[in-house]
């Protein structure tokens, strides 16, 4: 195997299958008072917050210099108002940094029993992902539960970590917990991580850290084709992806899933097309919405796009700008799909100018 980003995959794995087993306890224990309300609404949990904190400590120990690109902040946690959660958060992000998860791998990160860690230090680690991004240099993004509405659900949620030089992802690591490991099974095995690395091909493993498995996107003959979309329709316009669907003649039903394991699902084959079209709400996607995901699909053969046709932009800073919805897929459907997003929108739009 090429050496390019060797240590920041083992790093980015470690990260996720702790973090991973973090949000996994948190959900089968997770009571009312441990998740909160954010200012734009949406939910975060305790497992978020302390997910955060492993996978910006890990990184920051391996790569002190590089900045991070986190979802969440600390100002919740600080004071009087959030010791409850914040103590919890504190025991539950030392458990994780200290686990023994296969030899050498806690001495390789300088973790481990009797290392753990501060409340302000698990804080001030949470708050190491405020960097700004930009078009220029390396640095992480870290999704400590993306889909934290699937994750609250009991549904599909995911663990997402990527590394980007110079706006161009290089690694992404995704967990989904929730997953099943093979669907074409049904053994009921659940758990899943994926990786990408640019040059380097895509591959799955399991949360116990099993063999990676190289995965690629395989050919979908004309009605085999399905869409991989949003639960939330705030969050994607399901209508809209239902007329592009009927333009491109697919009669299968869309399947619904929260969080970044559509682009993984995509990558594996479980799903033709992972569209994500603009709701008309002024909603920026956020690059740690993306960047993993992106590099996992692209290694598995896929295209990854805005419904104009261009490519993402990781180089404008914690947001993708004025992108225009996400279209992922194998290349030899990409062309069609992107004809059909573009004659579905304009529909869309001149109805609802109409009406
Ligand atoms: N109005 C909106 N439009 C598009 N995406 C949104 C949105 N509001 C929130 N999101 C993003 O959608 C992500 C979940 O994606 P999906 O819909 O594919 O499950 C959320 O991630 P978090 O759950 O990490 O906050 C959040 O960043
Ligand atoms: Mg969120
Ligand atoms: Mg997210
Ligand atoms: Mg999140």
């Amino acid at each position: 195997m090429s050496l390019a980003f060797l240590a920041e995959r083992q790093l980015a794995i470690s990260a996720v299958r702790r973090a991973s087993s973090l949000t996994d306890s948190v959900f089968r224990k997770l009571v009312k008072s441990e998740s909160y309300t954010k200012g734009d609404k949406s939910p975060v949990t305790v497992g978020d917050y302390a997910a955060q904190a492993v996978i910006a400590t890990m990184i920051r120990r391996a790569f002190p210099d590089d900045p991070i690109v986190g979802e969440e902040d600390s100002k919740a946690l600080r004071g009087e108002s959030g010791k409850e959660m914040r103590d919890r958060i504190v025991q539950l992000a030392n458990d994780a940094l200290v686990k023994e998860l296969g030899v050498g791998d806690n001495e390789q990160w300088g973790i481990g029993p009797g290392k753990e860690l501060t409340p302000d230090q698990l804080l001030d680690a949470i708050d190491f992902g405020n960097h700004s991004g930009g078009p220029t240099g390396r640095m992480w993004t870290i999704d400590p539960i993306d889909g934290t509405k699937g994750f609250l659900r009991g549904e599909q949620y995911a663990v997402c970590v990527s590394l980007i030089v110079d706006a161009q992802v290089q690694v992404g690591v995704i967990g989904c917990p929730n997953l099943p490991y093979d669907t074409s099974s049904s053994d009921g095995l659940k758990g899943c991580i994926f990786v990408g690395v640019r040059g380097q091909g895509a591959e799955q493993l399991n949360l116990e850290g099993s063999q990676p498995k190289v995965i690629t996107i395989p050919s979908f003959a004309e009605g085999e084709l399905n869409f991989l979309e949003s639960v939330e329709a705030e969050h994607s316009s399901h209508s809209t992806a239902g007329r592009i669907a009927s333009l491109l003649g697919i009669t299968r039903e869309p399947t619904r899933m929260d969080s970044q394991a559509k682009y993984c699902s995509l990558a594996r084959g479980d799903g033709g097309v992972y569209m994500r079209m603009p709701t008309g709400v002024g909603y920026s996607e956020k690059i740690w919405d993306h960047a993993p995901g992106l590099v996992i699909v692209e290694e598995a053969g896929g295209v990854v796009c805005d419904g104009r046709g261009e490519p993402l932009n990781f180089g404008l800073e914690r947001t993708l700008g004025e992108n225009f919805g996400v279209i992922a897929t194998g290349k030899e459907w990409h062309q069609r799909v992107l004809k059909a997003v573009q004659q579905g929108v304009k529909e869309t739009s001149s109805a609802q100018a109409k009406a």
